[in-house]
Formats: C-alpha cells, structure tokens, sequence
C-alpha cells in the first residue's frame, strides 16, 4: 500500500484524511488551494520545529507561501489555558482571518490546543491537522475534538471543530522517540478491542514490527484506525448517541491516572488509555461480563509492547476512592452518573449505565500498587 484516502462524512464539515508516506515533502500539492492569500500560519511545538517545521516551510514556500511558525513549549502542559490565551493573542497579532486554515503541525497536545484556538478565534476560522505522532495519525487529528486541560480535568474546556484536511505522512514518525510510538499504539489496540477481534489479532502478529518501524504495518494501523474512527465519527459527531463514546475505552481510567501524574511526562496519554483499558478489562471480568482469559490477553498483549497494564506498572498508588473522585468530572456524567467503557470480551465493548463510583473505587482497591 502507497498511500489512502479517508473521507469523513459529515455534510457541509466533511473532509479527507489523506494518509501518504513522504507527503510533508509535498505537503503544497495538497494544501496549496487552502492559503489563497499566500499565507500560512503554522502552529507546533520545540521538538517538531527542529525535527520536522523545515520540511514543511521548504514545501509551502517554494510554492509561494510565506510561513509564520508559532513554536509552542512541547508537552501535556501547554493544553492549558495560558497557552490557550498566548496562542490567541499571537493569532490575533498575525491578523489571522475567518476564512484562514491555522495549519497544527504535531502531536494531539498541538492539534487539541489549534483546534480550540482556531474554533473561537473571530468566533470561529479553519484549520488543518499535520499530525505527526502515531497518536495523532490514528486519532487526535481525526474528528474535531479540541480541548485544554483544566484543575478541574482533562480536556474539559474545548469544542467539536472539524478540521478542513488532515494530512498524514506517516514517515514523520522516524523522528519519533519510542515511548512516544508504543503510547500511540496503546491508541491502535483500542480499535481492535471495540469491535475488531480480528484487528487485534493484527496487533498481536504486527506490534512489535510496527514500532521498529515497519513502513508497510505501520501504514496498515494507520488506514485501519483512521477508517475506524472516521465511520464511528459520521455516525455519531458529538457523542450523543454512545456510539462515539466507544472511543473512550480505558478513558475514564486513563483520565483519572493523568490527574494523578499531573498531566505529565511521568505518565503519556497513551500509556495512562494501556492502563485503562486493562483495567476496564479486569474490572469487566470482575462483574462476570467477560472471561478472565481475554482480560489477561488484553494485558499481556500491552505489556509484550512495553506499556503499562494496570496502576502498578503506570506508577499510581493512589487509593481507589482518590481516583473514582477524578471520574466523577467525565464528561459522559449524566444525571450524576458516570457511564463506563466494558467489555464482554476482545472486540466487545459496550457503554454501561449500571455503574457506581463505590463498585469502581473497590474494584481499584484489590488491584496491584508499585
Ligand atoms: N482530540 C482527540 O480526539 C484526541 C485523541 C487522543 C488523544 N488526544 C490528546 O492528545 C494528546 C496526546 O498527544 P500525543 O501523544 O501526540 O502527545 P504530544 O503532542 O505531547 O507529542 C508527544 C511528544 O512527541 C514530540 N513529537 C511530536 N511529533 C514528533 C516527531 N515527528 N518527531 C519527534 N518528536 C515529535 C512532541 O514534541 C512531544 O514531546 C493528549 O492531550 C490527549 O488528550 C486527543
Ligand atoms: O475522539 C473521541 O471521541 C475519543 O474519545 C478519542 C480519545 O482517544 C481522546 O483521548 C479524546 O480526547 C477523549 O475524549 P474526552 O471526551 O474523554 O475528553
Ligand atoms: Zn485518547
């Protein structure tokens, strides 16, 4: 496989996701129609600005588009409301228009922040997703959830904004330190436990290939997620109907292990969704929903890739009412209550209604801790 065309299929918001080794090199034959008054404003971080910026201003430049980079501060913390404010305030001095594509070229931290800024920025402009972390390519970039981080949770002040274009050049990820990769992956698995058994049977034949560096497996995970989330995303934009929320499998788990860790590098977002989706593995198991085999292959599986599987391994000891109170700020609350991700086995998962915070804190308190 060369290359792949993913539409999203959202009416008047529909774009393509364009997956295509080697295309940052080419990146103003795919964009160039979107700059029309020759302009790009080019938001990302300090360690994307040396590894892969230049790739892209050499591009858009030689086909006579200025560049004007924004170079954030790399990591979690910058999905925060002073860079929320700083980013605004430089995309105002740039004089930034409402009918201008902000470009976020890396990881989900710089995609969240760019599609937030760009969604109220003159009430709302354009912007395109260059994602170039695995995460990224098999999630963050496709589907237009934006958001920043706050005291009281993660991603809890955002908004829904489609980007015009995605564009994926999965060669980026040769610069991509390898704890980085494997959390992405933790992201590529999900796919597979939702609802492809055989996806991630994939996973289990192709992991480790794929984070060596594999070009042709890396591609697969690629196109196979990015279909996966896009037709999940047609289906259901906003998360109104539970199919979306299929995508927050391990999440509320995960979520509450980041708060713990600070929002830090002691715990990636990926690693803290690996964690989480064993966990909401072991605890199905618990309820008797799923066989203790699958939850065991689950955790197995993200081990053998060097990710964590459980509170011990991502290096929270916290007790497990100190984490059910980190749940109880999910934005799928409704009504007081917290619905949870479970599984009735690998390619099973399903939005349970039925769950307390107590029956989740106790569960969390037999488990293992470092
Ligand atoms: N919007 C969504 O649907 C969605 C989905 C999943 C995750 N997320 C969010 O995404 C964020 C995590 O994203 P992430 O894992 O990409 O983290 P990230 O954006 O922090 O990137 C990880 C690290 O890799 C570096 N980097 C990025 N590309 C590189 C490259 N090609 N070469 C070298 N270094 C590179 C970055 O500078 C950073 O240090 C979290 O905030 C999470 O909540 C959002
Ligand atoms: O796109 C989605 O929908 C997801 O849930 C994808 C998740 O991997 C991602 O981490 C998302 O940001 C979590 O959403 P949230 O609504 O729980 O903040
Ligand atoms: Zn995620």
């Amino acid at each position: 496989m060369t290359g792949t065309t993913i539409p999203v299929a959202l009416g008047e918001r529909s774009y393509e996701v364009r997956v295509e080794p080697g295309s940052l090199h080419r990146a103003a034959d795919h964009m160039a129609a979107w700059f029309p008054r020759g302009r790009a404003v080019i938001v990302t971080d300090a360690h994307v600005a040396q590894t892969q910026l230049p790739v892209l201003t050499a591009s858009l430049e030689a086909a006579g588009i200025a560049c004007h980079p924004i170079i954030l501060p790399a990591g979690e913390a910058t999905k925060s409301w002073p860079h929320l404010s700083g980013l605004c305030d430089e995309l105002l001095r740039l004089e930034v228009e409402r009918s201008d594509n902000i470009v976020a070229l890396g990881g989900g931290v710089i995609g969240d922040l760019t599609g937030f800024a760009a969604s109220i920025i003159k009430r709302g402009c354009h912007f395109i997703q260059i994602p170039t972390t695995l995460l990224a390519q098999v999630d963050s970039s496709v589907g237009g959830k934006t958001a920043i981080n706050t005291a009281a949770g993660k991603n809890l002040v955002g908004a829904f904004h489609q980007p015009s274009l995605v564009l994926i050049d999965p060669d980026t990820l040769d610069t991509l330190p390898v704890r980085e990769v494997a959390a992405g992956y933790a992201e590529v698995v999900k796919y597979g436990l939702i609802d492809n058994r055989a996806f991630f049977e994939w996973c289990e034949a192709n992991g480790n290939a794929l984070l060596a560096g594999d070009g042709a497996a890396r591609l697969q995970a690629i196109a196979t997620s990015v279909a996966a989330k896009a037709a999940i995303v047609a289906d259901d934009e906003r998360e109104t109907s539970g199919r979306r929320a299929l995508l927050n499998l391990g999440h509320t788990f995960g979520h509450a292990l980041e708060a713990e860790t600070g929002y830090s590098d002691r715990l990636l977002h990926g690693e803290a969704v690996a964690a989480g989706m064993a966990l909401a593995f072991r605890f199905s198991a618990a309820r008797g929903l799923c066989s203790e085999q699958d939850a065991e292959r689950v955790a197995a599986h993200l081990r053998s890739v060097g990710l964590p599987d459980g509170l011990a391994a991502a290096g929270v000891s916290a007790d497990g009412a100190t984490l059910a109170a980190h749940m109880a700020h999910d934005k799928k609350a409704s009504g007081g209550k917290v619905p949870f991700l479970l599984a009735r086995g690998i390619g099973e998962t399903f939005l349970a209604k039925d769950v307390n915070l107590d029956e989740v804190a106790r569960f969390l308190d037999g488990e293992a801790r470092p």
